[in-house]
């Protein structure tokens, strides 16, 4: 669905030139919801903006439904964006126009007939979660309220593929999260491939089947987000991954319990995928004669499977063997104090 081959943003600059994209290759498929992630200043809203030709590169080429958007200009370009939709951080909606206005804007602009557009305003108001809400103006609207606006305007082209530029980032955690679970609805609903740029991993984790992180213009790791998860390779993504799984009070937590403890094992599992499922612990139970002490834990699921931690305690006769067990499983198992 989007090609992105060699593509190079370089802008002048007085102390020589920025590489604000630098040799970017990518591959998306139809359907899916794809992450980009970067700390401010990787090159994410330029990769972004080249997606629907507000940007062109300066090399390579961006190929999205169909159209060569690196190379097309006028028409052409306006009939691609028709298909390449767009939502913001600050939500961009017109000020002056009510609810109804804002979401008809592009219809009346594309020449669509009063009746057409009302029967459609009315079906994008249903989807987006804003009925009763017609007739009220973006400043009487929460955070919120005014992303499902700018979604459900985004939506009435009919478009592919919908490009996020920070979505969310305006937004408390909780609205995060709800505008969050209307992406993924439409997502499913409509079958439409949506791209979206963050600096936080939360979002990543919740939505993404697949991720990219940027740094300095390059991608530096791609995959989908619960290998990432599991096996972080570089040094930024491991920075990102740690936002989302050790909590900061974790460390305090743990150094406090190996105190308390003085006889037995603590250990850390780590549970990826399927296996985050499974009922390890009641397997260990049942099959050693041990006690078990869960101390402290986090499951976290992903568009592609579960992950987490697990703090367990493990005292008893049979303790080397249920580490035994436990290593033989295929989970991670730290042991932080034997
Ligand atoms: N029009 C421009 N002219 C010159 N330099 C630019 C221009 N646009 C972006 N840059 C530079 O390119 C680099 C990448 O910027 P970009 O905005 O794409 O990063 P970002 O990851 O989206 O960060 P942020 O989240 O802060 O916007 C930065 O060093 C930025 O200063």
């Amino acid at each position: 669905m989007i090609h992105i081959n060699r593509v190079k943003k370089i802008y002048p600059s007085k102390n020589g030139e920025v590489r604000a994209v630098d040799s970017v290759d990518l591959e998306i498929n139809q359907g899916e919801i794809f992450g980009i992630i970067g700390y401010s200043g990787a090159g994410k809203s330029t990769l972004i903006r080249m997606l629907n030709g507000l940007e062109i590169p300066t090399e390579g080429s961006v190929t999205v439904a169909g159209y060569e958007v690196s190379k097309i200009k006028g028409k052409k370009l306006r009939q691609a964006r028709q298909e390449i939709s767009m939502i913001f951080q600050h939500f961009n909606l017109l000020w002056s126009r009510t609810v109804k206005e804002n979401i008809s804007f592009p219809l009346e602009i594309a020449g669509v007939k009063k009746l057409d557009r009302d029967k459609k305003v009315d079906e994008l108001i249903k989807l987006v979660g804003l009925e009763g809400r017609e007739n009220a103006y973006p400043s009487q609207l929460s955070g919120g309220q005014k992303q499902r606006v700018g979604i459900a305007r985004a939506l009435a082209s009919d478009p592919k593929v919908l490009l996020c530029d920070e979505a969310t980032s305006a937004l408390d955690p909780q609205t995060t999260d709800a505008i969050l679970d209307l992406l993924v609805d439409i997502n499913k609903r409509l079958g439409l491939t949506i791209v979206l740029i963050t600096h936080e991993m939360h979002v990543i984790r919740k939505i993404c089947h697949r991720v990219a992180v940027m740094e300095n213009g390059k991608v530096v790791e791609s995959g989908p987000v619960i290998n990432v998860f599991k096996h972080p390779e570089a040094e930024i993504t491991k920075r990102f991954v740690q936002q989302v799984i050790e909590l900061e009070e974790t460390k305090d937590t743990i150094e406090h319990i190996v105190a308390h403890y003085t006889s037995g094992s603590i250990v850390m599992l780590g549970f990826v995928g399927e296996n985050a499922e499974q009922p390890i612990i009641t397997k260990l139970i049942r099959s050693f004669d041990i006690t078990v002490n869960i101390i402290q834990g986090k499951i976290s699921p992903t568009q592609n499977g579960s992950y987490g931690t697990l703090y367990i305690h493990l005292d008893g006769e049979q303790k080397d063997q249920a580490l035994q067990f436990l290593q033989s499983q295929e989970i991670s198992v730290e042991v932080i104090k034997k």
